[in-house]
């Protein structure tokens, strides 16, 4: 997206193509009263009405021709959603009414509007910051009540004001710093660099701790379920789901391709992934279904470990990858136990018992213990701006002061980045075209 035409007036069909009870077209710019003056017909009109009122009337084409009965809502800069003169037409939410009211808009003058225009022209006005405008991304895709609540609050500035804490904190020690810099045989007091340093550090290190949560919650989380033939995960991934989809025998090696299946837990987005029960084998298909299993426990964000609880406990193969996490089950605990061990989950398929506190396990180990009502970072770009400020406090923290202070500043530089405040044209851009056309 180039930055040329951003004075010009753009006008898009604001609400979701298809019927329904109401539809917008959204007019942005300095025209844009003008430009509405020429497609509505009322009592008022919008180009001599004050902001924050609307006017009933009609809607029409250029030779006259109605179109429909509408709304026109005023509103006059800086006071509206872009900061700019906007009219919005509210029509019936018929596609076929907004797509000629749009075009009469175009022929008077507007453009199209690109992809998140009026969301980027509300950020070039400050009126959003960087990390506000992708929360309103993330709220318009939000598909669970966690991600909309993590948005709702990104969208309040919550996240904005998490980083401006941490950014307090290290211009408290960059001032210090450059005070004493005059006078390096003193250096500067542990109180008034080290001690803002380390809370720095820790609120960093906190808001970083939510992004794997933050990332869960609007992207989902794969779980495999792993262990040894006949441990009993197809039925615990039934089970789970609440409907017969994996094959169950009493047979060791039943499962031999691995499946999915979509699951919803509290509102996290959970993918299920059955695999193979993994042993040494002779049989090719198998063994290439084991291969997968080791495989796929590696790119899962957890992995459920299954033992049977009765049966002599045999230890899990060493194959299991180090990075993924792992949640221990002990499985067929409706059977006499032959064996317990208390950092294992005990559950049974059949009875059901032990599934509510699987479930909720499982959904606190997804989303950790990030503090509910507190920002999380939700994007990759949010996470990279926050580990390179992080690297740069923890570089500062033994270096002599006049070094540290550069590093400071580059704390402070990515602290902005993750806030918009100093940020490369390009990185804006891409954000942005993410949205839709619209928005
Ligand atoms: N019809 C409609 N609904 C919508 C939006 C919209 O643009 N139009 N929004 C957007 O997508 C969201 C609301 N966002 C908005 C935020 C600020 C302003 C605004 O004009 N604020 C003025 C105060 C106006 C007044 O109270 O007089 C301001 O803050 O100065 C408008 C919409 C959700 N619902
Ligand atoms: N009593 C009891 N039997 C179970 C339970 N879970 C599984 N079983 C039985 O254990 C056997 C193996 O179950 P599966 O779910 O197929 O085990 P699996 O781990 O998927 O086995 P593979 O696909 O061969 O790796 C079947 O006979 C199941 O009925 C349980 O909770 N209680
Ligand atoms: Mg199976």
């Amino acid at each position: 997206m180039t930055r040329t035409g951003l004075s010009d007036t753009i006008a898009a069909i604001a609400t979701a193509p298809g019927s329904a009870g109401v539809g917008i077209v959204r007019v942005s710019g300095p025209d844009a009263l003008s430009i509405a003056d020429g497609v509505f017909r009322g009592r008022g009109t919008p180009s001599r009405t004050r902001g924050g009122r609307f006017l009933s009337g009609a809607l029409v084409a250029g030779d006259g021709e109605l179109l429909d009965e509408g709304l026109c809502l005023v509103f006059r800069a800086p006071r509206s959603y872009t900061g700019e003169d906007v009219a919005e037409l509210q029509t019936h939410g018929s596609p076929a009414v907004l797509s000629r009211v749009l075009s009469r808009v175009l022929e008077l003058g507007a453009r199209p509007a690109r992809p998140g225009e009026f969301t980027l022209r509300a950020y070039l006005a400050g009126r959003l910051d960087l990390a506000q405008a992708e929360a309103v991304l993330e709220l318009v895709s939000a598909g669970t009540d966690t991600a909309r609540r993590q948005a709702a609050l990104g969208l309040s500035g919550a996240l904005g004001a998490r980083v401006e804490r941490v950014a307090s904190h290290v211009t408290r020690t960059l001032a210090a710093i450059q005070a004493l810099l005059d006078y390096p045989e003193e250096g500067v007091p542990d109180e008034d660099r080290a001690v803002p340093l380390a809370a720095a550090e820790a609120e960093l290190t906190a808001l970083l701790g939510t992004a794997r949560a933050g990332q869960v919650a609007t992207r989902g989380a794969r779980l495999a379920l792993i262990g040894r033939p006949n441990a009993g995960k197809s039925s615990l991934l039934n089970a789970l789901l609440g409907y017969e989809r994996s094959i169950v025998t009493p047979l060791p090696g039943t499962t031999r391709d691995y499946l999915e299946a979509q699951l919803s837990l509290a509102g996290v987005p959970v993918t299920l992934v059955d695999t193979a029960g993994l042993r040494e084998t002779a049989d090719e298909v198998e063994a290439a279904g084991v291969r997968q299993a080791v495989r796929l426990a590696g790119g899962a964000d957890l992995v459920l470990a299954l033992e049977d609880g009765s049966v002599e406990r045999e230890a899990l193969p060493a194959e299991l990858p180090p990075q993924a996490r792992v949640l221990r089950v002990r499985t067929k605990s409706d059977l006499p136990a032959a064996w317990t061990d208390p950092t294992t989950l005990a559950v049974s398929a059949v009875t059901g018992e032990g599934l509510p506190g699987l479930r909720e396990a499982l959904h606190a180990a997804l989303l950790g213990d990030a503090a509910r009502g507190e920002a999380w970072l939700t994007t990759e770009r949010q996470v990279d701006a926050a580990r390179r400020a992080l690297a740069h406090l923890q570089a500062a923290r033994f270096l002599p002061d006049d070094l540290a202070g550069y590093e400071l500043e580059e704390a402070l530089r990515a602290l902005a980045e993750l806030t918009g405040r100093d940020v490369a044209e390009d990185v804006v851009d891409a954000v942005f075209r993410n949205f839709c056309v619209g928005k």
